[in-house]
């Protein structure tokens, strides 16, 4: 029997911080971000289906996709938005579905899937427990302009675009509080993965 567990959370509560402790600890990561940038490389699928729908105008010189242009698009227009969606989600899922499989089929015993957005898709199915990594609203916004630099305004926006934490908290099998330091947050993994017997080989 595999493992397989969802790893989540709010934008910038700390989810890559702790997936990089579960690849440290050795486990198996496979991280959404990563395959949604990987489906709309030049050469895929979802690249053709792209550029055939929103046209040439949003290349770049050396070919690949203008993340900025296309966003700049979908960011005000739900029907675009709706198009890109029916274009990228699929092949996202396909090539997570994918990397899963060669995991099984290597002799994996646990598989993290690192889905910043498992609840908001509905793809809590696909994982056997699911792990919210948490952080209040105060710390969440401190380290989210720290990070990316943005506004107060800028930083609510986008908190408030995704479901609220304490909602995904509710609905989780085990909650990380990464309000404290990270050490306190490795410690807090490493007991919840033992419960689980993530750990063993
Ligand atoms: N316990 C902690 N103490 C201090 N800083 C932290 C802690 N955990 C994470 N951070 C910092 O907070 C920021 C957000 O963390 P991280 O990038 O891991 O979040 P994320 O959930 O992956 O974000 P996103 O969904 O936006 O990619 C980063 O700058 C990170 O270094």
């Amino acid at each position: 029997m595999v493992l397989t567990i969802g790893l989540t959370g709010g934008i910038a509560s700390g989810k890559s911080t702790v997936s990089a402790m579960m690849r440290q600890l050795g486990l198996p990561v496979i991280d959404a971000d990563e395959a949604a940038r990987a489906v709309v490389r030049p050469g895929e699928d979802a690249y053709r289906q792209i550029v055939a729908a929103f046209g040439p105008g949003i290349l770049q010189k050396n070919g690949d996709i203008d993340r900025a242009k296309l966003g700049a698009i979908v960011f005000s227009d739900e029907a675009e938005r709706t198009k890109l969606n029916a274009i990228v989600h699929p092949a996202v899922r396909r090539r997570m579905l994918a990397e899963k499989e060669e995991l099984v089929r290597a002799g994996a015993k646990t598989i993290v899937l690192d889905i910043p957005l498992l609840f908001e898709s509905g793809l809590t199915d696909w994982v056997d427990k699911v792990l919210v990594v948490f952080v209040d609203e105060e710390t969440q916004l401190r380290r989210l302009m720290a990070r990316n630099g943005f506004t107060k305004e800028e930083a609510l926006a986008r908190i408030r675009a995704q479901w609220p934490l304490a909602e995904k908290v509710k609905r989780a099998d085990a909650v990380l509080d990464n309000n404290g330091t990270i050490e306190e947050t490795r410690r807090q993994l490493l007991a919840v993965l033992e419960t689980w017997g993530a750990l063993e080989k």
